[in-house]
């Protein structure tokens, strides 16, 4: 019986960065990565990570979530695990936290074991750990992956507050700006009393108010501009501001205003355009 599986999981914008507090929320975008991975039980434990699409992207988050599930269930196969993507990277979409979800799904998915979301999630957490991709485990971000809609948690004590929806139907686009990621964690942690504003208002449900003070905050900690959300803001975006570390930022729009939105942050660079997923992580083959 072979042992393979593919699966999808979404990348997140942020509402709320976690890193100043613990305290997160994000929301998923319908920009997938996808995972395929194949077992073999020949008791030698070689797993082989192929990144397609991104040969500069090493296999080592891939490979170390699936050893981490085969450690998990005791088990010394060899695999071979395949990623491709849609979802810039390093770039504040949250692309490993997404793929961490993909891969270890799709190794529950290719073990034929039953889908525990928290621990799929949690292995996934572990992975990007062990990676040291992240800083709080980013809890919100992988939830809102794994999940789709938004999700407001704690990302220390690994508990969803609210999950929730956005009230309109709307548009996202991303912006990638030719700036470079900086991840100033001492800086950030300044910000927590004045994140912890943000959060309130996110809290109560106010998500574009707390997208946009949570975009100023991090932003002029982390020196990247803080024009570029209100130029989306006043060119119609409901709300405007940077996702996760940066450098990418993300406005939310109607459809009809997609184009001004868009006009507006290409002269910054690059700009894609999605929507908001509600979907989440799926085994799909
Ligand atoms: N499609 C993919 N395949 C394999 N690894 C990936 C993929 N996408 C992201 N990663 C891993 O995640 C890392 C980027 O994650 P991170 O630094 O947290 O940035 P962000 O989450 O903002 O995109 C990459 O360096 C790589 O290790
Ligand atoms: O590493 C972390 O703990 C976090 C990273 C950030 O996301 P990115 O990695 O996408 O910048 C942030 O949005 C999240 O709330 C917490």
């Amino acid at each position: 019986m072979d042992m393979k599986a593919t699966a999808v999981a979404s990348a997140s914008g942020t509402i709320i960065n976690a890193i100043a507090t613990g305290n997160g929320s994000a929301f998923g975008i319908n920009l997938k990565v996808k995972a395929t991975v194949e077992l073999f039980d020949d008791g030698k434990n070689n797993i082989e990570g192929v990144v397609k699409d991104n040969p500069k992207v090493k296999p080592n988050l891939i490979k170390r979530c699936v050893k981490n599930v085969l450690d998990y269930f005791g088990l010394n196969y060899s695999a071979k695990v395949i990623t491709e993507t849609q979802i810039p990277i390093k770039s504040g979409l949250s692309s490993s936290s997404a793929t961490s979800n993909a891969v270890v799904l799709a190794t529950f998915g290719a073990l034929g074991e039953r889908i525990d979301d928290e621990l799929i999630l949690n292995l996934g957490i572990k992975s990007s750990f062990d990676e040291k991709l992240t800083v709080t485990g980013a809890y919100d971000d992988a939830t809102a992956s794994y999940y789709g809609g938004i999700t407001v948690t704690d990302n220390i004590k690994r508990k969803i507050l609210k999950r929730d929806k956005f009230k309109d139907d709307l548009k996202v686009l991303i912006l990638i700006p030719n700036l470079k990621k900086n991840v100033d964690v001492s800086r950030m942690k300044l910000l927590k009393d004045y994140v912890e504003v943000a959060f309130n208002e996110c809290l109560i449900g106010n998500y574009y108010r707390a997208l946009f003070l949570n975009g100023i905050l991090y932003a002029s900690a982390l020196n990247f501009p803080t024009s570029i959300a209100i130029d989306a803001i006043e060119n119609s975006a409901v709300t405007s501001g940077l996702s996760g570390t940066g450098p990418s930022y993300i406005a939310l729009c109607y459809e009809e205003d997609v184009e001004k939105v868009k006009k507006a942050l290409e002269k910054y660079g690059m700009v894609i355009v999605s929507e908001l997923d509600y979907r989440g992580a799926e085994i799909i083959g």
